[in-house]
């Protein structure tokens, strides 16, 4: 294996370095992470288990790392669960993922309603399956007065697929002279995103130790920072998004000065 510019996390013992949440809530917590939920598969191959046992490990991490998200004070929480490629998977494992929102909602929607969670979406969800939206929408709506958390659910998302629409509308506007060139700028755009009424992310974390985008959030993500983990998503805990805030303060120290 090439020698990684970055240490593995999945095979050393656990970091010798223990992060308190006091200790991480002393400084300056990102308002909004983002994490691209990987390694659910391969957690599942290594027990010997069937990938859906990965998935549905995964769900319970999304739970417990929502609950923490909010106790640091951490404002969105943007998670990606199902990409627009995804649905070249085998139909058994999409049928399957496509009924993880019903179970997460049916189970958690009353204590995420008890955190003042505020459930929304980004993606295409009318090309999901009626049930599986059907049960989206009603916790968007169940929630959508709640000012606590923002948990967004990346669901059918491709990042080019949401600029290219935007850049589809925008030329529409100009068509019917209701916009001219020189007012399309990076703020025009930008309210032209699926995620316009959310600020860009500050830290993004990738698991499982792939070191790409995957077509997640590629306009929004081009001043955050990246914190990359070996370790797989259903092993994925508090301490994990601890040492990934440690890092993400680290670097930030420097905006005080030059
Ligand atoms: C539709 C694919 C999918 C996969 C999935 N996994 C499987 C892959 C990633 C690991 C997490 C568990 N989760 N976990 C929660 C949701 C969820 C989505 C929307 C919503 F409103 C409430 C919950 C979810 N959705």
């Amino acid at each position: 294996m090439f020698n990684k510019i970055w240490k593995n996390k999945e095979d050393e013992p656990s970091s010798p370095l223990v992060y308190t949440k006091e200790e991480i809530m002393r400084n300056p917590i990102p308002k909004h992470v983002a994490i691209i939920m990987d390694g659910n598969g391969r957690w599942a191959k290594k027990r010997a288990l069937p990938r859906a046992a990965g998935h549905y490990e995964g769900m319970q991490v999304v739970r417990k790392i929502t609950r923490f998200a909010n106790e640091l004070g951490i404002k969105i929480l943007s998670l990606y669960a199902f990409s627009t490629e995804n649905w070249k998977r085998p139909k058994s494992e999409v049928d399957y993922l496509m009924k993880l929102p019903e179970q997460f909602l049916t189970t958690f929607l009353p204590e995420l309603a008890e955190e003042n969670v505020n459930v929304r979406v980004i993606g295409h969800i009318e090309q999901l399956p009626e049930h599986t939206r059907r049960a989206v929408e009603r916790a968007i709506h169940e929630t959508k007065e709640n000012t606590g958390l923002i948990l967004n659910f990346a669901l059918n998302y491709g990042s080019r697929a949401e600029i290219t629409y935007a850049v589809q509308q925008i030329a529409k506007e100009v068509q019917k002279g209701r916009l001219s060139p020189e007012q399309i700028t990076e703020e025009l755009v930008s309210s032209y995103l699926m995620t316009k009424d959310l600020t860009d992310p500050d830290l993004l974390i990738r698991t499982s130790g792939e070191i790409r985008l995957s077509n997640f959030m590629l306009w929004q993500l081009a001043y955050t920072e990246f914190w990359f983990t070996d370790v797989l998503w259903p092993d994925f805990t508090e301490q994990h998004l601890l040492e990934a805030i440690a890092a993400f303060q680290k670097r930030n120290r420097r905006f005080g000065g030059v």
